[in-house]
């Protein structure tokens, strides 16, 4: 499993965005209260047509960066086991606008820390380095619209982690699970298992919207 998203400039895209529709508040043809933190830009705009081709560059180049990590990890693996097969690549992206119906509506879906799960969808759910991860089926469930948590989440902010977390116990924790981690100093404290929820009960929570197709046991870290 490969985790890495558009290494910051997705972010830089929707913030620079969002501060473009909030200073433009007030001067648009609809109006969203400002305590809803809610700043829309119309999409037949420009702002708003190149927002979404700026996102979808990013999403695009996110896809990209782990294809090619995907590529090394598969050279890899020949090299030291020959020659292997492998079923078509599951891609899962978060932190993504798009246009889809729901309800008999045409309307702009952001998924933040959430993730598609459509009627036989497969997606992955990331658990952390020391907890499983899920491969499974979405069961497009209208009430969420058609979506399923990204991962775990954080129970803790990363600097919370790195003040909070214990160094010693949350490398026994991977060590006693015999995981090969790359938990080396206090600044690796912030995604040590002990800042994430517990997956089991996030996928428990998300019955009606995916069922499990395999549970993934982690042997293994690299953090780049
Ligand atoms: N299997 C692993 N899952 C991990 C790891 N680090 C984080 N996570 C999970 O992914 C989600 C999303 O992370 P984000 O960085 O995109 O917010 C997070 O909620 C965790 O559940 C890991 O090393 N291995
Ligand atoms: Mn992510």
């Amino acid at each position: 499993m490969i985790h890495s998203g558009s290494r910051n400039i997705g972010f830089k895209v929707a913030k620079r965005y969002n501060e473009l529709a909030v200073s433009l508040r007030g001067k648009m043809p609809f109006s969203v209260p400002k305590q809803w933190q809610l700043a829309a830009l119309p999409l037949e705009s420009d702002a708003g047509r190149n927002y979404m081709l700026e996102m979808q560059c990013c999403v695009d180049f996110a896809l990209a960066n782990r294809r090619l990590m995907m590529d090394h990890v598969k050279a890899s693996i020949s090299e030291v086991a020959g020659p292997v097969e492998y079923s078509e690549m599951i891609n899962v992206s978060h932190n993504f606008a798009a246009m889809e119906t729901h309800f008999g509506q045409k309307v702009m879906v952001h998924r933040k820390g959430a993730t598609r799960a459509f009627a036989g969808q497969t997606g992955i759910i990331p658990g952390s380095q020391g907890s499983a991860s899920y491969v499974v089926r979405g069961k497009g469930e209208s009430e969420s619209f058609m979506s399923c948590s990204h991962g775990a989440g954080r129970k803790m902010g990363r600097k919370e982690a790195r003040r909070k977390l214990d160094l010693a116990s949350e490398k026994r924790k991977l060590d006693k699970l015999g995981i090969i981690h790359a938990i080396r100093s206090r600044k690796d404290l912030d995604e040590a298992p002990g800042s994430y929820k517990d997956i089991s009960k996030v996928m428990a929570n998300q019955k009606d919207l995916v069922e499990i197709v395999v549970k993934l046991r982690p042997l293994a870290v690299i953090k780049g």
